[in-house]
């Protein structure tokens, strides 16, 4: 019996699973939110229920203190399932790591030099490295990376049509993002299809607060949507996605935004918040179906933008054989699927619309049967994937 606790930790937050591993099983999962403001909120839920809290942390080390409590006061007991392993989530691993990395001091001074690729990200992940260090002595930490399984991008797909020595010397390129979640889920549809991963052309949707697509052939990576940073490619929740870059300079010379406004702008209070005023889905949803003009504008430039993506990867890949939506968007919205496929039957892509609006969780097909491409949803589990890599790596 093998426990791993996973870790998510992001600049307010501290997310963690205790996954028991032979049978793969979540032993406890919860959140601490909103560290560092007067008061944070946790969540601890083992065996179906939820225990809440409202408690004053200040720091991520504090954040593990108050998980470390949890599981004592409300179990599972972490000395009857003590982690053999904890596995973290870092977004940016640059050109350096392309796998799950057992934790030393060179790795963490890495992953501090790519903070500057990954601002809102790599320095909270090192936080929550160093907290676990402190929590568990001994214990090894593995960082799995968010850019890892974009490693195999051939250089037509990661290199920008810029200056390439500027280029170089500053490590701009498209690494991409949640390749732990297109991983898992271009394997799950492979298991799902019963069919030989190496076979597969598969497109993948990974449509959450932050979003991406990613063309998988064979298992291997070979072209996706976000870039340098994550910011790239599709319309978010609160992020843009693609613009022309020269929207930048406009703004800086004609309406006097610095580079921190126009970083706020693109990465705050954009996407479907900019454009409609909410930046969850289901709000959006809501509101086109009230007829707000605003939400309707909005959710087209979502699912039009969705559309070229998948068009650009159908003709990259020359064809697919899965379609996959993930993500909480992904797994719950059926105007979006429908939406991001409509029309796209010339190319054998045919959704039915009963199965596109069951109810049903887990992994399904939503395609009619006379698709030549099968449409699946396939629920992602970035903890688990990482849980699996940070135990094999160790
Ligand atoms: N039933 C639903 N219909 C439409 N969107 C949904 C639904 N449930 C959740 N979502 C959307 O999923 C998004 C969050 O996805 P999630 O994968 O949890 O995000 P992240 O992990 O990036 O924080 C939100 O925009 C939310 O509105
Ligand atoms: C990399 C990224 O965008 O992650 P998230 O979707 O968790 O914001
Ligand atoms: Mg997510």
């Amino acid at each position: 019996m093998s426990a791993v606790l996973v870790i998510n930790s992001g600049s307010s937050s501290l997310k963690y699973q205790l996954i028991e591993m032979t049978t793969e099983t979540v032993l406890a999962s919860g959140l601490v939110e909103r560290i560092g403001e007067k008061l944070a909120s946790t969540k601890h839920e083992v065996s179906g229920e939820a225990h809440k809290r409202e408690l004053p942390v200040a720091t991520m080390t504090e954040a593990f203190t108050v998980m470390v409590a949890a599981f004592d006061e409300h179990g599972p007991s972490l000395a009857e399932f003590p982690p053999v392993v904890v596995g973290h989530r870092v977004v940016h691993g640059g050109k350096r790591f392309f796998s799950a990395t057992i934790v030393n001091d060179l790795v963490k001074i890495n992953i501090d030099d790519l903070s500057e690729l990954a601002p809102l990200h790599n320095p909270a992940n090192l936080q929550g490295i160093d907290a676990a260090e402190l929590a568990f002595p001994g214990v090894p930490q593995v960082a799995v990376f968010d850019t890892a399984f974009h490693a195999t991008l051939p250089a037509a797909a990661y290199t920008y049509a810029i200056d390439a020595e500027i280029a170089e010397k500053n490590r701009v390129r498209k690494y991409g993002f949640h390749g732990t979640s297109h991983k898992f889920v271009s394997e799950a549809a492979a298991e799902f299809l019963g069919r030989p991963l190496a076979e597969l052309k598969t497109i993948v949707l990974h449509l959450g607060n932050g979003a991406s697509a990613c063309a998988v052939d064979g298992g291997i990576s070979v072209d996706t949507s976000m870039g340098l940073t994550p910011l790239e490619g599709l319309v978010m929740g609160t992020r843009s996605g693609d613009l022309d870059p020269a929207v930048l300079i406009y703004l800086n010379r004609k309406a006097g935004l610095g580079f921190a406004e126009l970083d706020t702008l693109l990465n705050r209070s954009s996407g479907l918040l900019g454009m409609t005023g909410r930046g969850d889905m289901r709000d959006v949803v809501a509101a086109t179906d009230a007829g707000d003009e605003a939400a309707i504008v909005g959710l087209s430039v979502y699912i039009h933008r969705l559309k070229h993506y998948v068009g650009a990867y159908l003709a990259g890949l020359g064809g697919a054989d899965a379609i996959v939506f993930t993500a909480g968007v992904g797994e719950n919205s059926p105007v979006v699927r429908a939406g991001a496929l409509e029309g796209l039957e010339f190319l054998g892509i045919r959704l039915d619309p009963e199965r596109n609006i069951s109810p049903e969780r887990g992994p399904r097909l939503i395609s009619a049967e006379d698709s030549a491409v099968a449409v699946l949803v396939i629920p992602t589990n970035e903890e688990l994937e990482i849980a699996r890599q940070a135990l094999a790596a160790v």
